[in-house]
């Protein structure tokens, strides 16, 4: 078939034989790493902490004050001076308060959690260890042991103590942290800004399908993924099959990754390939030995910018993310590879003879469960799963350690990560 390569030659457009240039999957990945790691990282942003869950800390977490910054009861009772019995005080000390006044040996004041201990205090009393007498004394109903119940200043960390390093995830535990050590505002490594461009002529954004008209899956689907993985949606824009409108996006863009879904087959309307050629990309991955997803792409298109190509299959562009833009939206944002891991499979899955499968499973029991509806053009399979499974060239058997992906909402449960 030689028109097919001349026609590669003149348009710059991919014959179907291009797939002898496909990287394998587990170089992909490195690959969009490596290009993440290329650029230089970006200036801290100094974020409000109701701002900042999904960030990544560009600076140690130091405590700004002792923690407690003052000793503390750690129970309701009564803040006890000397051996009892104690005479009790009038007023109590509730937290919040003005500082108490000191007690003299042999008297007693109620105290609440968290209130100030009172200066000479040899100790708290609960509440249920305590009687008062018809005289109105206290007396301990088991032995006083000497600052029990007394949270001293500084028992968890010193001012200028080093509470979490650099690179650290903010999580919701993080955000009460930091609040608790006095912070209002957390230096971050800002999120990646991404772009993401819809094409296909037959989408629909509402309604049934139609007259050979299809919904789009993938503009609903992407933006909250992309956050998940660290991103900023910045644009979602719908492009139609016109080669114009998306050079003109490509080129005006100023996103640090740019999203492109569908058209990156060799297809009459598959304007990605050659719109990166005639703006000059250098194109860093270009077909994948994955399945589904396998004509996904990595380009360079500007300096500091990068576009991953996306299939149009809805679980074929899932694959492109997972393999393309995680390691690299990840790396940019500054957050670190989850560690890999696997589960023995539940049923044997069949392979592909030369290319990696990734397969939405469930995990029960300690087992990864292969879910059918795994087509390239299906999501109800994904949808209904805990992780994607990394099939090696060949297939897996039953009971074989599989390499497992996992799924945002299925780590860190739905608020966590995408809002
Ligand atoms: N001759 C060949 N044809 C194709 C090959 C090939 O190797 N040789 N590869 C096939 C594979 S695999 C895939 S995947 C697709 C990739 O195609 P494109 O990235 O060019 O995507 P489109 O052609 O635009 O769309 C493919 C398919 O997906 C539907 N689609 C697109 N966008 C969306 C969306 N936002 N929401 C829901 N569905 C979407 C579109 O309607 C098509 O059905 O190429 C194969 N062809
Ligand atoms: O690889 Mo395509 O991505 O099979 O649908």
């Amino acid at each position: 078939m030689p028109a097919p390569a001349l026609e590669t030659e003149r348009t710059g457009r991919r014959s179907t034989h291009a797939h002898h240039k496909a990287t394998s999957w587990p170089e992909a990945r490195v690959v969009a790493e490596r290009a993440a790691r290329s650029v230089p990282r970006q200036a801290p942003v100094s974020v409000p902490l109701d701002a900042s869950l999904g960030l990544v800390l560009a600076a140690p977490l130091t405590a700004l004050t002792d923690l407690p910054s003052f000793d503390t009861s750690a129970m309701d009772g009564w803040a006890v001076a000397g051996p009892g019995p104690w005479e009790v005080r009038e007023d109590g000390v509730l937290a919040g308060h003005a500082e108490p006044e000191a007690l003299t040996d042999g008297e007693a004041v109620r105290i609440a959690t968290g209130a100030r201990i009172p200066p000479d205090v040899t100790a708290v009393l609960r509440s249920e260890h305590g009687r008062i007498d018809d005289k109105g004394r206290l007396h301990a109903t088991r032995d006083v042991v000497h600052a029990q119940d007394i949270r001293p200043r500084g028992q968890e960390c010193r001012r200028g103590d080093r509470l979490l390093p650099v690179g650290v995830l903010v999580t919701p535990a993080v955000l009460g942290l930091a609040a608790a050590a006095g912070y209002d505002t957390l230096a971050a490594v800002p999120r990646p800004r991404v772009e993401v461009l819809v094409l296909g002529d037959e989408l629909l954004t509402e309604g049934l399908p139609q007259e050979g008209l299809i919904r789009d899956a993938l503009g609903p689907m992407l933006p909250p993924w992309l956050r998940a993985l660290g991103a900023e949606v910045v644009a979602v824009r719908r492009l139609g099959d016109d080669a114009k409108a998306l050079h003109k996006a490509i080129s005006g863009s100023d996103a640090d990754l740019i999203v492109t879904t569908g058209g990156t087959a060799a297809g009459p309307v598959d304007h990605v390939h050659p719109t990166l050629h005639r703006i000059g990309a250098e194109l860093l991955v270009d077909g994948v030995k994955v399945r589904p997803g396998h004509p996904m792409l990595l380009a360079r298109t500007k300096e500091k910018q990068y576009l991953v190509g996306l299939p149009g299959n809805p679980l074929a562009a899932v694959s492109g993310l997972l393999t393309l833009a995680e390691p690299l939206l990840r790396t940019l944002a500054g957050r670190t590879a989850p560690e890999p891991y696997t589960l023995p499979l539940q049923d044997a899955v069949h392979g592909h003879p030369y290319d990696t499968r990734l397969v939405p499973v469930v995990l029960r029991a300690d087992r990864a469960v292969p879910l059918h509806y795994n087509g390239p053009a299906m999501l109800r399979g994904i949808a209904a799963s805990d992780a994607l499974g990394v099939v090696p060239p060949g297939g897996a058997r039953a009971g074989q350690e599989l390499e497992l992906l996992d799924l945002p909402w299925a780590t860190a449960g739905i608020d966590v990560c995408f809002t």
